[in-house]
């Protein structure tokens, strides 16, 4: 079922028109769906099933409070990849013992911090890494649960700039001194090895890749045993697909399915699966209005109220998101749009060469934009952030407000 719906030609946000939202918060403005984030969640939490597991999700894709207390209430586990993201889900009311520390960068105030909560793991991306983390956990009489992150040279057949499991990417052990780095880990005193950690990229369509890299994390977890090392969680990672125009990545059922399939046999490896972009971008629309239609010599332009510095993805990775009208008017012509931002950018654009019935005054969503839509979101040209509004049956919460000019400046200082 699709909480983004037509209702008379007017779009809504589960019951809520959208025009009515916007007539209480303006444009531009995310705007989420309670109860897809839930099913989406509930989604790969079920397809599990029995076996033991625990869902993390990336909290990067979209780390608005609203959301991550939707999460926490359902039980979710994190995965973060920095203190801030921590302090958010702790401060949303999620549980630190859920929470896994991803990231190639970590610093000591970090993992101290991470220490002091008491987190599930740290997932360890290299050698220098392992160390610090040896050292902070001996100065605050801590024992560090790790795993390590391996990069399993697996090709995730996704866009370069968001693949990451493969030899040329920043992240991740090297398979072949994943053994080494395992023996290292368990001499040093302050650190205990759980688990064991992969991501090898994201906006994924296919499953083989996913069984391929997990494969080949399974055939190091025995050879870890014969070396009496033993491993009690096994984390794949995130990065599932979504269907932004055509594509059609396995359901999150089939996914979490083939990946519990995989560990049939060993019962006590517990699962660990963290997703971002499958729970979070269908759950979102990045509602804007149209303020200009510019007719150019060669194209038409749409110039909205919403830019690059709201929705990156367009102009960072030449994403393609859907846009569709607010209201459907049968009246309106259509015509072929770039639907462009004022940001002073020709990278500023949302969509190229789209099919509206749209004049100046009407509103537009971009669809699918729930994650890496605000979580990415800057103040490139001086421009407040879109507000937030969380949509959950009749109700609508305003889970952001939008910044103020004010804020802007917050912290500079002028020069006499
Ligand atoms: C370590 C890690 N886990 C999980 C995710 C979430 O990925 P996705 O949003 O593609 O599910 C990412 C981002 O790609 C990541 O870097
Ligand atoms: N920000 C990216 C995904 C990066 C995933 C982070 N590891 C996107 O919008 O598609």
């Amino acid at each position: 079922m699709d909480f983004f719906t037509y209702q008379q030609q007017a779009l809504h946000a589960e019951s809520v028109p959208v025009s009515d939202i916007v007539t209480q918060y303006g444009t531009p403005c995310y705007i989420y769906s309670r109860a897809t984030i839930e099913r989406h969640w509930h989604a790969f939490d079920q397809a599990v099933g029995e076996h033991p597991h625990l869902i993390c999700y990336a909290v990067k894709a979209n780390s608005n409070l609203g959301v991550l207390s939707v999460l926490a209430a359902l039980g979710s586990g994190f995965d973060i990849v920095s203190g801030g993201e921590l302090a958010r889900v702790i401060e949303a009311g999620g549980d630190a013992s859920k929470v896994v520390f991803s990231g190639v960068g970590k610093t000591e105030q970090e993992i101290a911090y991470a220490l002091q909560l008491g987190i599930k793991c740290f997932n360890v991306e290299s050698i220098p890494e392992l160390d610090r983390i040896n050292k902070v956990a001996g100065e605050w009489g801590k024992v560090a649960p790790i795993s390590l992150r391996i990069n399993p040279d697996v090709d995730a057949q996704t866009h370069p700039y968001i693949s990451t499991g493969l030899k040329a990417n920043k992240f991740g052990i090297a398979y072949d001194q994943a053994l080494d780095t395992y023996l290292r880990a368990a001499t040093l005193p302050n650190l205990k090895i759980v688990g064991m950690d992969c991501h090898i990229g994201s906006q994924l369509t296919t499953v083989a890749p996913f069984v391929d890299a997990l494969d080949r994390l399974l055939a190091l977890i025995d050879q870890l045993a014969q070396h009496n090392i033993h491993i009690e969680h096994l984390d794949v990672g995130g990065g599932l697909g979504v269907t932004y125009k055509d594509e059609t990545p396995p359901h999150p059922d089939a996914y979490a399915k083939a990946m519990a399939a995989r560990l049939d046999g060993r019962s006590h490896l517990q699962l660990i699966l963290e997703p971002g972009r499958a729970i979070m971008a269908n759950a979102g629309i990045l509602v804007s209005k149209v303020e200009f239609i510019k007719q150019g010599e060669e194209k038409n332009f749409a110039i909205i109220d919403a830019a690059m510095n709201d929705l990156l993805r367009p102009a960072l990775y030449s994403a393609w998101m859907d846009i569709i009208p607010v209201e459907q008017h049968q009246d309106r012509p259509v015509a072929s749009y770039d639907v462009v931002g004022p940001v002073c950018e020709t990278g500023d654009f949302l969509g190229k060469d789209r099919q509206l019935a749209i004049a100046a005054g009407d509103l537009i969503a971009v669809r699918s934009a729930g994650a890496y839509g605000f979580s990415m979101a800057s103040n490139y040209n001086s421009r407040c952030r879109a507000a937030e509004i969380m949509v959950d049956g009749e109700r609508t919460i305003l889970v952001r407000e939008r910044e103020k000019l004010q804020e802007l400046w917050k912290g500079e200082h002028k020069v006499s």
